[in-house]
């Protein structure tokens, strides 16, 4: 994070896609039930250090997916699998497949910046630009060059992202002005405005109160009734609430299991993830 709200550059290559679009091969659909993210031995290094070791799962569509486990243990590494974001890394290398319905994004023919226009992001810290609140929703539909109703664009966005009543009056005051609450909503609303189908959020409610926090779960649930909500938190009462599916890391970059969130939380096949879970270590 810069320390400004200026856009880092890993920021800045999210939003500012300026392809048409993706190639014939990566717009194929497979018929591939109702997965949107396959995972398939993902291995991940950052020079000599393996992150994540043989990494598998199946990610299905309108859900929300959590990713939990102790610091370090690769959950923002897996996060950034799914975007390409780690070949912003210079010493990030990675090996396996990782399928958008049915194509696997790490082959040559993907414009890596075409998939990031399908799979959003939000990031921990609220980030608006120094813009209008206007402005920041229409950033990426600007940059990519897409046309449209701006301003049904922005009404739309806004009231997906549960902040249209607040600033409906105020669209052309800074983005800036608002509470970090509102601030992360309005990041939701500009991730959601170029129409991706995924939504990754690293942590998203980590920096706001706890008010502020309940309001991105309740919205990160509404959002999984249209986009696939792929989400890393620290906090377990939180995935508990709000994923469909959850998937535990532990230490050494390893997945120890992956399920429904119910079984997870009640009925773990692995000690270790029971251990984790109800706080003995972690
Ligand atoms: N840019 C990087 N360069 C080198 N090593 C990195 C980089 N990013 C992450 N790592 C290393 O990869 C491992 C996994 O990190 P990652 O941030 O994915 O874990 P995490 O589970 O998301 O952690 P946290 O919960 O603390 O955010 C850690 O050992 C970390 O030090």
């Amino acid at each position: 994070m810069t320390g400004t709200n200026d856009p880092t550059n890993d920021e800045m290559l999210v939003e500012t896609d300026v392809s048409d679009g993706l190639s014939a091969a990566e717009s194929s659909v497979t018929d591939d039930a109702d997965i949107v993210i396959e995972s398939e031995d993902i291995n991940v290094w950052y020079g000599d250090d393996h992150a994540l070791t043989d990494i598998s799962m199946e990610i299905p569509e309108n859900s929300v997916t959590a990713m939990i486990g102790p610091s370090g243990c690769g959950k923002s590494t897996f996060l950034r699998c799914i975007n390409r974001m780690n070949d912003l890394i210079d010493v990030a290398r990675v090996e396996g497949n990782l399928t958008l319905r049915g194509k696997n994004v790490y082959d040559d023919d993907v414009d890596p910046v075409a998939l990031r226009r399908r799979v959003g992001m939000v990031f921990q810290k609220p980030n608006p630009f120094p813009k209008s609140i206007y402005d920041n929703v229409v950033y990426g539909l600007k940059i990519q060059g897409i046309d449209g109703d701006y301003d049904q664009i922005v009404e739309e966005s806004l009231k997906r992202a549960a902040l249209w009543d607040e600033v409906k009056d105020r669209l052309h005051e800074s983005g800036l002005d608002l509470s970090g609450g509102q601030q992360q909503r309005l990041c939701i609303a500009r991730a959601i405005a170029t129409d991706p189908e995924v939504l990754l959020m690293d942590e998203p409610a980590s920096a706001l109160d706890p008010v502020a926090t309940s309001q991105i779960e309740d919205l990160v649930e509404e959002l999984a009734e249209d986009y696939t909500v792929v989400i890393v938190t620290h906090n377990m009462q939180q995935a508990a609430r709000i994923s469909d599916k959850t998937a535990v890391f532990l230490t050494g970059g390893e997945l120890v299991e992956f399920d429904d969130t119910q079984k997870i939380f009640e009925n773990p096949e692995s000690q270790r993830v029971e251990d984790y879970i109800t706080g003995k270590f972690g």
